[in-house]
């Protein structure tokens, strides 16, 4: 089982609202078919797919305050950050789809919540089961319900921890604008296994972005047992062939 996140900043130009990077978008999901199903050794058969917002969800999660601590209780506010993402995985599903991919989507507003501490809940049983029944759900970074707060922001990187741990996922990906984790001078840092001898280089992302950029995705991912990977598009077709690309976290 392997979990795949597709960065918002990677697949949509994060400095322009709701709008699509589809030369990028077109790579991603040309590496992830030409992997998922293919014949011989290191195909990939069991995919999991969760996306970030990028230009479409960070924007409108800032305009109406909402983050991943302070929630919002306006309807209006709710459907326009909550469709902002459905919009963009419609994107992501019709670009899997017609290259044969089998994705369904998996909207994380209508099954995951948070208690009044902020802890994630997030079902997979269906997840579990679409796996098997041969589709590759694809999830996104999207709003959930919080106790106290109304409705607050779950980052794709946060869906992914949760997820690699409730599926016992072998593999763990994350693909994002930049070819791994960067130190100082801007050279892939090959292997992460403490947060404090990275927490000087490591940052927010450039764009708009409610949810922590690099910082929050390194924490999350050190917290895992399994290690993961940070790498760009071109490092996809690597990961899902068995390689280590890019940053591995462990
Ligand atoms: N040391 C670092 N190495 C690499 N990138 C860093 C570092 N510090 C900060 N960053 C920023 O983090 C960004 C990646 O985080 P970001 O949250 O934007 O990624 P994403 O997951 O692809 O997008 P999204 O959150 O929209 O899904 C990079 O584009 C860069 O601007
Ligand atoms: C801003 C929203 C709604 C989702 C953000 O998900 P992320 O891009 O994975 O951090």
């Amino acid at each position: 089982m392997i979990v795949l996140k597709l960065g918002g900043s990677a697949i949509t130009d994060k400095d322009r609202p709701e709008t699509l990077d589809g030369q990028s978008l077109a790579a991603a999901t040309d590496a992830i078919a030409s992997s998922f199903g293919a014949d011989g050794d290191g195909a990939v058969d069991e995919l999991v797919i969760v996306h970030g917002g990028g230009s479409f969800g960070h924007h409108n999660a800032s305009e109406h305050g909402v983050t991943t601590t302070a929630g919002s209780r306006d309807p209006a506010a709710i459907h326009d950050i909550h469709g902002a993402m459905t919009t963009l995985n419609e994107f992501v599903l019709s670009r899997l789809l017609e290259r044969d991919v089998p994705a369904v989507p998996v909207h994380p507003f209508s099954a995951a919540h948070r208690d009044a501490d902020g802890e994630l809940a997030l079902p997979s049983g269906q997840v579990e089961t679409l796996v098997g029944e041969g589709f590759v759900p694809v999830l996104h970074g999207d709003l959930v319900a919080h106790v106290g707060e109304g409705a607050t922001v779950v980052s794709g990187d946060e869906l992914v921890a949760e997820l690699a741990c409730s599926l016992d996922a072998d593999r763990i990906g994350l693909c994002s604008t930049v070819p791994g984790v960067l130190d100082d001078a801007d050279t892939v840092v090959p292997e992460i296994g403490s947060f404090d001898a990275v927490a000087d280089v490591l940052g927010e992302s450039e764009s708009t972005d409610v949810t922590g950029g690099m910082a929050a995705k390194v924490q999350a991912l050190l917290e895992l047992d399994a290690e993961a990977s940070i790498f760009g598009l071109e490092g996809i077709e690597r990961f899902l062939a068995g390689e280590n690309p890019g940053t591995t976290v462990q």
